[in-house]
């Protein structure tokens, strides 16, 4: 059957709510609850199919709502200085002050100040009107390398083991995450590694409950003996794909450090070669803090995905330019709200596109 794009948010979307509902511990106050469909899905969903073209329209939209903050600082500076005018020093020493404020580092910012400089040379740029797609092209050169999506046909049981500082959004991402590849026809198992939050547990698996989605949990668990029961289930059970969440953690805290790269190991015992994709998440918000956190989370346990969360609510997405000049790990998904649909994988000329638009 082909869905409307409308009935497939009211399916997913209710799931996801209902996970950031039981997610943490809420205030007092009451939480308005939607008062239709009362009843949740008792099965996994029937893999919906997407109309294209209005879920296309829909996120771009999103994307370029959710991008704003990072237009206005980037776009909106760049349209003063490229209004027309000779290309000289001072438009590209203010190119560079406006690339250094938007987060996209000193040695990205260099990278795409080398590569417009040559473009110039070589299409015989001379107004600088023009260097707005020359740097819209730098741009695209720059981030393509990130655009690989997520391939989860090759193992089964495929393992993602989450990991990030806390906060970022790896929960919501599970989330969403799961709610995506259930609609995929896919099975999933969601092991709750985050121990260390005592309600993290209690409230993943009321989640899990109501969404058809098991979830493996262990009473005082230590979390690497909780994933690796869940990947043992999931293999016994034929389950497609296991998310392991995790504990926030700092790159600093050493002994936490110590505790995740345990938890890679365990899950390697249960089975060789996994986890198949280690996803760091990342809170847009923290901008060149990021860089470092891609750098040391994946000189601890090798990232193999970035998820860059929150953009929607930053003016630093410029840190994306970092990350890909610093260390070009994929960036598996971006996330531009907190609603199921807000979190797609990524597509460089899409998210530039959003970005100049
Ligand atoms: N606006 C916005 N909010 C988001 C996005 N992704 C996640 N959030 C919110 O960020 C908050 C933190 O997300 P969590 O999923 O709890 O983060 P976590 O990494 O699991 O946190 P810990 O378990 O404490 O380490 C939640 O309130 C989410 O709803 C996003 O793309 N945009």
């Amino acid at each position: 059957m082909r869905l409307k794009y409308y009935e497939i948010q009211v399916k997913v979307s209710l799931p996801l709510f209902m996970f950031n509902l039981f997610k943490k511990d809420k205030p007092a106050e009451p939480t308005p609850i939607p008062q239709q469909p009362t009843t949740l899905p008792s099965s996994i969903p029937e893999a919906p199919i997407l109309d294209q073209a209005t879920n296309n329209l829909s996120w771009a939209e999103k994307l370029k709502q959710g991008l704003s903050r990072t237009r206005n600082q980037l776009g909106g500076q760049l349209v003063g200085l490229f209004g027309g005018g000779k290309i000289d020093d001072d438009v590209y020493e203010e190119l560079e002050t406006i690339l250094l404020t938007s987060d996209v580092g000193v040695a990205a910012t260099q990278k795409l100040l080398d590569d417009i400089k040559n473009r110039v040379k070589r299409q015989s740029l001379s107004d600088n009107s023009q260097l707005r797609e020359a740097l819209k092209q730098a741009l695209l050169e720059l981030l393509t390398p990130l655009q690989k999506p997520l391939v989860t046909s090759t193992h089964k049981p495929f393992v993602i083991m989450l990991t990030g500082v806390n906060g970022a959004g790896k929960t919501t991402t599970i989330g969403k995450l799961a709610n995506q590849f259930q609609a995929e026809g896919k099975s999933v198992l969601i092991a709750a590694g985050d121990t260390f939050r005592a309600a993290a547990r209690e409230q993943l698996q009321v989640w899990g409950e109501r969404n058809n989605v098991h979830v493996v949990t262990q009473d005082g668990g230590d979390p690497a003996a909780v994933i690796f029961d869940a990947v043992n289930s999931a293999k016994a059970k034929g389950i497609d794909i296991v998310m392991a969440d995790t504990a926030g953690r700092l790159p600093t805290q050493l002994n936490l450090m110590e505790e995740i790269r345990k938890v890679q190991r365990v899950i390697d015992k249960a089975l060789p070669g996994a986890p198949h994709e280690v996803l760091l998440v990342l809170d847009a918000n923290t901008g060149q803090n990021a860089v470092m956190q891609v750098n040391a989370f994946d000189d601890a346990l090798g990232v193999t995905g970035l998820v860059l969360s929150k953009l929607d609510g930053t003016a630093k997405g410029g840190v994306i330019a970092a990350i890909a000049q610093s260390r070009p790990i994929p960036i598996r998904y971006i996330g531009v709200g907190e609603d199921i649909a807000d979190l797609r994988p990524f597509n460089a000329s899409e998210f530039i596109e959003a970005l100049f638009s």
